[in-house]
């Protein structure tokens, strides 16, 4: 891993101007795996270029998928299932919506497969994904801790008699891998494909992004609330000719935050009210907290007190569950709240980038804040103008954390981010475009 040199935010009081976001990481890396799947070319536009979608195209790209670069934000990717190339090493970094989803592509397809990642990858859970396909007969073995990645991914027998079952509580990213892969099996098979979620599932609204797409490339997936999903026997996909990526609704997050406490506007272009991403529900977070938002179908404007200048955000005590994402950037707004905020319901940020409640906690902390936190939860009081302490916040290689903090630079003092170009997991021009909207 490299280190990026230091990046020193002198104060700032306000922030105004127009954003156009990069592509969402979510739907980028679906719609990749989706378009290498389908039968037909199809043509991407509004693609995040960001090291999540990289590694998931040098993948695509090694498993024989035909992918042409179109410009900027534009791929152009020709189909089919199975893939050429059955035999490959992956490396797939620390993305998540990559080495999840082409674990279970690659199992229901069966080959001679290694899938790797960077340090903290081999850390974060996917026993429960495994489990789930090894009961539908794939053949897959963990090369280091069981539980965890590396994983190698042989030739299996795949049969679905029965429902497969698939817990959710860690991460709603097994049951998407499940889905996204399920037509691979399901083309050919006499019966439809059931699976059934076992226990609590977290993160839901990362499950409609994964039907809403599925539906786009023509496989439509019945549900029976959260607890079955029906694919259809025959369900195989087609691509439809075209897919517009909308912008990212968790980075959307670190702009309507600075609307909120910077005074605004921000204009903030490419996913809006008609977005079919969660985290555009961070606006019902910051207007609860007392910013103004108006909702365009493809934009967001958000305004709001300048914290700089006495004026402060409502406290908050609210489950984050459903965007742990843009959670994060709540957190760190809460430095700027009139009491102090509790975030709950937030267990799988531990399983993230890093651990991060801990995370949070200790570089909160660093600013001169009280910080508490549990299993799955932490709170946050705010700091008054004279309790801020000059920090160098570390980021353990983790983009939102770089993000998140750029935010402090609204106190009394400046912030110093460790290893700022950490933000190309997701945003790799993050800290150019905050310049651009910041001003003393
Ligand atoms: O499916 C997805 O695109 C994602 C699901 C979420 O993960 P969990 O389901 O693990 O919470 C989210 O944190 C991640 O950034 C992206
Ligand atoms: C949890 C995240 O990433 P991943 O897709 O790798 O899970 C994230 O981007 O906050």
């Amino acid at each position: 891993m490299t280190v990026s040199p230091s990046l020193c935010l002198p104060p700032v009081s306000l922030a105004a101007g127009q954003v156009h976001l990069p592509g969402s990481k979510s739907i980028s890396n679906r719609v990749l795996l989706l378009a290498a799947l389908a039968d037909g070319a199809t043509q991407l536009d509004g693609l995040l270029d960001s090291d999540d979608t990289r590694v998931m195209l040098a993948a695509l790209r090694q498993l024989g998928v035909a992918v042409e670069d179109a410009g900027p934000g534009r791929a152009r990717l020709r189909g089919g299932s199975p893939f050429a190339v059955r035999q490959a090493d992956l490396f797939l970094g620390n993305a998540g919506t990559a080495f999840r989803p082409l674990t279970a592509a690659l199992a229901l397809m069966g080959g001679d497969y290694r899938l790797s990642g960077v340090a903290r990858m081999h850390e974060r859970p996917i026993g429960d994904l495994v489990d789930a396909l090894a009961g539908l007969g794939a053949d897959i073995q963990y090369q280091g801790n069981p539980g965890y990645p590396p994983l190698h991914i042989g030739q299996g027998a795949i049969q679905a008699r029965q429902p497969v079952k698939v817990k959710g509580s860690v991460s709603s990213q097994f049951l998407t891998a499940l889905l996204l892969a399920a037509p691979i099996y399901a083309a050919q098979a006499e019966h439809d494909l059931l699976i059934d979620v076992e226990g609590e599932l977290i993160s839901k609204p990362y499950i409609l992004i994964t039907l809403n797409l599925m539906a786009q490339f023509g496989v439509q997936v019945q549900r029976q609330g959260w607890q079955r999903f029906i694919v259809p026997a025959g369900a195989r996909y087609r691509s439809p000719g075209q897919v517009h990526i909308e912008g990212d609704a968790s980075t959307a997050s670190y702009f309507m935050a600075l609307g909120a406490i910077g005074g605004g506007p921000i204009h903030i272009h490419g996913a809006g009210s008609q977005s079919i991403q969660g985290d555009m529900a961070f606006a019902d977070v910051i207007e609860a907290m007392g910013a103004s938002v108006i909702r365009h179908p493809d934009s967001i404007e958000v305004s709001g007190p300048r914290v700089a200048q006495g004026g402060r955000l409502k406290a908050f005590d609210r489950d984050f569950n459903l965007i742990p994402d843009a959670a994060m950037t709540a957190a760190a707004l809460a430095l700027y709240a009139d009491g102090p905020c509790t975030l709950r319901n937030i267990g799988s940020w531990r399983v993230k980038e890093t651990d991060r409640i801990h995370a949070m906690h200790t570089e909160l902390e660093k600013l001169g804040a009280k910080v508490e936190s549990g299993p799955d939860w932490i709170r946050v009081y705010p700091l008054a103008p004279s309790q801020w302490k000059p920090a160098s916040i570390a980021t353990y290689d983790d983009h939102r954390m770089a993000m998140c903090f750029s935010l402090a630079a609204f106190g009394p003092v400046p912030v110093t981010i460790l290893d700022p170009g950490c933000v190309s997991k997701t945003f790799p021009d993050y800290f150019s475009v905050f310049r651009g909207l910041v001003r003393a």
